[in-house]
């Protein structure tokens, strides 16, 4: 197990017109305990993604550090797991290739790698669509397999970038029980971005709430309700409020300014 640790990580990119930068990601500092499952709410264009894609390896940040397990994070590795908004499953591969694949670019036996697979296909419910190949799957087992593919090198950290986006509500539903299971049996150390404050209610053990571009962190709400939590609770009204009016306020000045 392994927590995450963002010290003062911001993020410029060139300009469009190629005349200068601009920041994307505000220095921030997030520290996400071994275990834990953090969600990062905010607006369109705030910085999520290229948070995450830090975290991740993808992107190198202008300024501060991110360690994992103490580690600075200077490429990908196999400690930590992305799940991409849509699915990016390879369609010439079946499911099972598709699931080892992460496990044979670490140099593990066809046969080694084709259990592990077998067993994480298992842990999502799609036992018996080894041999499948991704056309052939609903928008949510297509999620469950790039879940499993994510799992299958046994990371420490779980990085997923608005995974249920593409689902219709009770999929996402029954999407995001399934997440919140695996990642406590597997007590993975898990960030996901999202758009849908219910989902942030559902899965957080923390939410983060980033502002307008660029992204800066307005509010942190720590979540310590047993799960399963039903966002229209009663009991969620507060907190859902205090999203809610934390992300309202940094749309706002679009629509005050019209
Ligand atoms: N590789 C890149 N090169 C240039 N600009 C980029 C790059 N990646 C992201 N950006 C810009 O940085 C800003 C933040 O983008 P990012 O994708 O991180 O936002 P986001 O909060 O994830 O947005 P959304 O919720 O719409 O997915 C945007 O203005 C985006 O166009």
């Amino acid at each position: 197990m392994a927590g995450v640790t963002l010290s003062n990580v911001s993020k410029s990119f060139p300009k469009p017109d190629g005349k200068g930068t601009f920041v994307a990601l505000s220095p921030t500092d997030i520290e996400v305990k071994e275990g834990e499952f953090v969600c990062i709410l905010g607006p369109s264009g705030c910085g999520k993604t290229t948070l995450l894609n830090i975290v991740a390896g993808f992107e190198t940040p202008t300024t501060g550090t991110v360690l994992v397990g103490g580690k600075p994070v200077r490429k990908p590795g196999p400690e930590r797991g992305y799940v991409f908004q849509e699915y990016a499953l390879f369609p010439w591969m079946t499911i099972i290739e598709n699931v080892a694949f992460g496990l044979r670019n670490l140099g593990v036996s066809g046969a080694e790698a084709a259990t592990k697979a077998r067993d994480y296909l298992k842990l999502v419910g799609l036992s018996g669509f080894e041999q499948s190949y991704p056309n052939r799957l609903s928008g949510g087992m297509k999620q469950r397999v790039a879940i499993a593919r994510a799992l299958a090198p046994g990371p420490d950290i779980l990085l997923l970038d608005e995974p249920f986006a593409a689902l219709d509500a009770q999929t996402r539903y029954l999407m995001q029980i399934e997440l919140l299971r695996i990642q406590r049996e597997a007590r993975k150390t898990t960030i996901l971005i999202t758009h849908s404050l219910e989902e942030a209610i559902v899965l957080a053990d923390r939410v983060i709430v980033l502002s307008a571009r660029p992204g800066r962190i307005k509010l942190i709400e720590t979540i310590d309700h047993p799960h399963t939590r039903n966002p229209n609770d009663p009991s969620m009204t507060e907190l859902r409020y205090r999203l809610f009016q934390a992300i309202a306020d940094e749309i706002a000045p679009v629509g005050a300014a019209a």
